[in-house]
């Protein structure tokens, strides 16, 4: 990926950083680089997720997705960084499969029972990804997902592949059902996970270049370096940690593609799940152009000067003519196309935001393919593991979220857990229609 940070000098925006102050933290990126690559080496938990591109193997996952490889549709049933890097992957590149990936990611009843009512389950294969093997909502949802193969008489133990830790609930049905089985990579948090089987599986089951992606993956590792002014991705991690430090606690992440909806997603549980301790961290904000034009903009412009936008270009796309018109007003839009006018108001909206002194940085792929998705997925990885070496927090981590989830056990009988009476003990001031 590349990157502009342009728009986020103090020269045009507020809050903004100098070029004299990104030089003085450039010897703090200098000094985190360096941490960061005897993360690698040592293949310490966390940084061996940088490792990824050298250690994912193709032809592993391969051999274990070969059962199922013929399916129409994939259901992934995972949650968290166990469904959001498949599913930015498959979303970004779904223009070029035939098979439809699924995500149950969400224990919604009625959207679970809509996802599974409309599916041919012939012709469908099942994803089950925890590293865990233990998180409630996905061994939950499994649960439904093979009751409803049994209920329709198709062989859940063939259609299934499971990609689990070394141990737990998961590896022991898949090894008591003998089940094709990949290994979620020791060292590495889910949110991390991508570029590995946790990721790639329904990448390769839907059709795509696992090795295409591990390249522009590789192709991001090899600009790791000593300076921001040399790394695109440390360049992206230490202007957002510099703009936090000057009040743009809030970054949206805007992304002028469709296919890249899901990737905002993905983004939010990393940057959020990482950074966000020791009541530090900056809030992301999922959003997508030009759709949030004509809905956050006027925040991002006129609101509080607390935030940043990040803009992602998604390069070249294919295109489509607009049709002449014979209203006068609107004939102006019938000498150009859809891409023409997308790009027109990326430039127009990332103008409109620097006029206003709001910063805003540019992420630009030069296409939305398997190569650019690795590097952009690696990049943004790598600008948040830097971005945790400046916030001096631990990055891959995430002790907050157990909190909710030893209450849920104890709402549902799952044991005794003080969280669950606090639930009870809830302050109310309700007001009724
Ligand atoms: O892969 P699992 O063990 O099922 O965990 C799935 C997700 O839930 C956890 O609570 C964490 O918040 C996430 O970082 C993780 O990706």
């Amino acid at each position: 990926m590349h990157v502009d940070i342009g728009n986020a000098l103090a020269s045009v925006a507020s809050p903004g950083v100098s070029r004299a102050a990104l030089e003085r933290l450039d010897t703090q990126v200098a000094d985190a680089h360096e941490r960061i690559e005897r993360g690698m080496d040592d293949h310490e938990h966390g940084y061996e997720a940088l490792n990824l591109p050298q250690r994912t193997d193709p032809d592993e996952i391969r051999t274990a997705v070969e059962p199922v490889a013929d399916a129409d549709t994939l259901i992934t049933v995972g949650i968290g960084g166990s469904a959001l890097g498949a599913a930015t992957i498959t979303n970004a590149l779904a223009d070029q499969s035939d098979t439809e990936a699924v995500y149950l990611d969400n224990v919604d009843p009625e959207w679970v029972s809509s996802q599974l009512d409309r599916l041919d389950l012939e012709n469908t294969a099942i994803n089950v990804v925890s590293r865990s093997g233990t998180t409630a909502e996905t061994l939950a949802n499994f649960l439904v997902v093979r009751d409803e193969f049994e209920s329709a008489g198709v062989d859940w133990t063939e259609r299934t592949i499971v990609t689990t830790g070394d141990a737990g609930p998961l590896r022991d049905l898949s090894d008591r059902h003998d089940l094709p089985s990949l290994k979620v990579p020791d060292g590495v948090p889910g949110r991390f996970s991508a570029l590995s089987a946790v990721g790639m599986v329904a990448a390769e089951v839907c059709g795509h270049d696992l090795e295409a992606l591990l390249e522009g993956a590789a192709a991001e590792a090899e600009t790791l370096s000593g300076s921001l002014f040399e790394c695109p991705a440390y360049a992206y991690g230490a202007t957002t940690y510099a703009l936090d430090q000057r009040g743009a606690g809030i970054n949206a992440m805007v992304p002028y593609a469709e296919s890249l909806e899901t990737a905002a997603e993905w983004f939010a549980q990393l940057w959020a799940e990482s950074l966000g301790k020791d009541d530090l961290g900056q809030t992301p904000v999922r959003a997508l152009g030009v759709t949030d034009q004509h809905s956050q903009l006027q925040l991002y412009r006129a609101g509080p000067r607390d935030k940043l936008v990040t803009f992602v270009s998604p390069g070249e796309t294919a295109d489509r003519a607009i049709p002449e018109t014979d209203v006068e007003d609107l004939a102006y839009l019938g000498d150009s196309t859809l891409g023409e006018l997308l790009e027109a108001e990326f430039d127009a909206t990332e103008a409109s935001l620097a006029a206003a002194g709001r910063p805003n940085v540019r992420l630009e792929l030069e296409r939305v393919d398997e190569y650019e998705l690795g590097g952009l997925l690696y990049g943004l990885e790598a600008a948040c593991v830097l971005a945790g070496e400046l916030y001096a927090v631990n990055t891959f981590e995430q002790p907050a979220v157990e909190w909710a989830k030893k209450a849920t056990r104890g709402l549902l009988g799952g044991g005794e857990f003080e969280e669950a009476e606090a639930v009870a003990e809830k302050t109310s001031l309700r007001v009724e229609r």
